[in-house]
């Protein structure tokens, strides 16, 4: 079964968790891309909810679907948080930032009551770092930046699309660190954000109460306590 097909069955099974009046936190990328279209359906059949979104792409999207979206400012409570991530521990570390949106969807995380992660089978894993660890960073003395991060052992890359550096939301930049055998945990998390130039990065620590891994034939339902 291929990846789409796990993401697919993981989102579906995710919406089922929304329930009428309730303000959904939205994550971003595909696996969630999958879930905010599911959504609309249950919206245009009369289910009513609103959201607050990490990303611009989402909002849009879940707006595309008939999805009202909040300024995240103005949202009063966030009942779910549905998101995916790039790798999920054993543990319940998660591992996010492979779209860019890290930042938001932290404060998005971290305002939920109640935390859903949706990935395919693949991404589940004992110990994180086979995914380039991204991280969030100033324009501004970026080099300097990246050494200082090159010191604690990863190895820093820009993120460059189509010859320019990735820009966030939030119009800041992303390295993706291959970790080199550097162990990705929280203390990294810290580590790194003493770093001056470092905004955010992609170790979401205690951040997950519940996954849903989507398999060839079924969703496995996994739950972590905070
Ligand atoms: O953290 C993220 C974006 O910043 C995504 O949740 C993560 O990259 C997973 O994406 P996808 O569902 O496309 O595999």
């Amino acid at each position: 079964m291929s990846r789409e097909r796990e993401k697919e069955l993981a989102a579906w099974t995710a919406v089922d968790w929304v329930k009428d009046g309730m303000t959904i936190g939205l994550g971003s990328g595909s696996t969630m891309n999958v879930f905010i279209e599911k959504l609309g359906e249950r919206v245009q059949q009369g289910l009513s909810v609103e959201a607050v979104s990490s990303s611009v792409k989402s909002a849009r999207l879940a707006e595309q679907h008939g999805i009202r979206v909040r300024a995240m400012e103005e949202a009063t409570a966030v009942e779910l948080a549905v998101d995916g991530a790039d790798e999920v521990t054993t543990k319940g570390l998660l591992v996010k930032g492979g779209g860019g949106s890290l930042l938001r969807e932290k404060l998005v995380l971290e305002a939920a009551e109640k935390r859903l992660i949706l990935i395919d089978a693949g991404k589940y894993v004992q110990a994180a770092g086979a995914f380039p660890l991204p991280v969030e960073i100033v324009p501004f003395a970026y080099r300097q930046t990246m050494e200082r991060i090159r010191r604690t052992g990863l190895e820093p890359e820009l993120r460059v699309r189509k010859d320019e550096p990735f820009v966030t939301d939030n119009g800041l930049w992303i390295v993706d660190c291959q970790t080199k055998g550097v162990t990705v945990n929280e203390s990294l998390h810290e580590q790194l954000k003493q770093l001056t130039g470092v905004v955010e990065t992609g170790i979401f620590a205690a951040m997950a109460d519940d996954v849903l891994i989507g398999k060839t034939d079924k969703v496995e339902h996994l739950t972590f306590s905070r």
